[in-house]
């Protein structure tokens, strides 16, 4: 560890500098923290201008493999194909130190999950929902044709991007993400048994049941993501928090009254949502999936929702979402106080 540098465990304080070969990479802001590590805004010494994002992830005796390798081999291999960079950050810089290692990366903004919960009722527009939602199966889609499955997508893990790139949706995490196809790119023979990957409220059914993933699965997980986003009332298993409890949750919606209960609240997009579940409920492990079958499902829904998916998203109109905001609570305020 450099002179310079100023850290306790891995709490890397604002101000501190981290030196790698080409940068001396100065702190600005811790912006989240995971399970294995953190996350942080820099920029290098010599520019002040230009923002990005230090992923640092904690050196444990017991992990020998670093997850942030997976994330600069996907990362490399998205960026080095032009037609499915889009959705991905750029790596400019890695490095190891004697507690860390970190990576270096486009700066990106706030995550659909904050994004979602800063709107007012907690809840995007349809054409946010359903326009952000293509993006963030657009992004996966991706990964899925180089030969990659996500296993942990969710409203956190995906970002609108900044300035230029703010109608850009990012996809991010890829710390459990697997490689499917082997040397030869043929589909990896799947294993008998697997344990749970991922976060339990957007776990495909295979996944609780222990089941190796494929490119279905992660399919699923963005149907929950897609309900998530779009629907007021949020995923029926929200409020639970024993995996079991949320599996028969998940179950329940596949039975014909679980499922009308499930999109009641979404009368407009129900017949797509409900082809696109049955589409990705028929999926295997190893088949291919027919994104365009989907995306044309949700054009379709969003001309039934009269949602023009060419408008600004909710969150290009920060201004005027605070103003909603602030004349909603004020509404609250004043039905609270009356008398009856
Ligand atoms: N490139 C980036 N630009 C801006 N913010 C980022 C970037 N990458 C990650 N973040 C933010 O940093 C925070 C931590 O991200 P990270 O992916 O490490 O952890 P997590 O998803 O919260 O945790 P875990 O992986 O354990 O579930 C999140 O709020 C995320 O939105």
């Amino acid at each position: 560890m450099g002179a310079s540098e100023q850290e306790d465990d891995i709490g890397i304080k604002p101000g501190a500098i981290i030196t790698s070969g080409k940068y001396n990479w100065v702190v600005v802001k811790l912006l989240g923290e995971g399970g294995f590590g953190a996350v942080y805004k820099v920029h290098d010494s010599g520019d002040k201008s230009q923002e990005y994002a230090m992923k640092v992830e904690k050196k444990l005796e017991k992990r020998k493999h670093s997850k942030l390798k997976m994330e600069v081999a996907i990362l490399k291999e998205m960026n080095g194909k032009p037609e499915y960079a889009k959705h991905f950050t750029n790596i400019v810089d890695r490095g190891k130190k004697e507690k860390y290692f970190f990576i270096c990366m486009t700066l990106v903004g706030k995550s659909l999950d904050d994004l979602k919960r800063e709107r007012p009722n907690r809840v995007f527009t349809m054409a946010t929902a359903i326009g952000g939602s293509i993006q963030c199966l657009e992004a996966v889609a991706a990964m899925h044709k180089c030969g990659y499955i996500h296993r942990d997508l969710k409203p956190a893990n995906y970002a609108c991007g900044l300035g230029k790139e703010r109608r850009i949706v990012f996809l991010l995490d890829f710390g459990i993400a697997r490689r499917i196809t082997n040397d030869d790119n043929e589909l990896k023979t799947p294993r008998a048994q697997v344990g749970f990957k991922g976060t339990v409220r957007f776990a495909s059914l295979a996944c609780h049941h222990n089941k190796e993933m494929g490119p279905k699965d992660d399919c699923e997980s963005w149907y929950y993501l897609l309900i998530d986003l779009s629907c007021p009332s949020g995923l029926p298993w929200r409020k639970l928090s024993d995996k079991n409890d949320v599996m028969s949750s998940k179950e329940e919606i596949r039975s014909e009254k679980g499922l009308k209960r499930f999109l009641s609240d979404l009368p407009l997009v129900k017949t797509e949502f409900v082809k696109i579940l049955q589409y990705v409920d028929r999926l295997e492990y190893s088949d291919r999936v027919d994104y365009n079958f989907i995306y044309e499902l949700m054009a379709l829904a969003a001309i039934n929702a009269r949602a023009n998916l060419d408008d600004p998203y909710d969150w290009e109109e920060e201004g005027k979402n605070k103003a909603e905001s602030f004349r909603s609570r004020r509404c609250q305020r004043s039905l609270a106080s009356q008398k009856f």
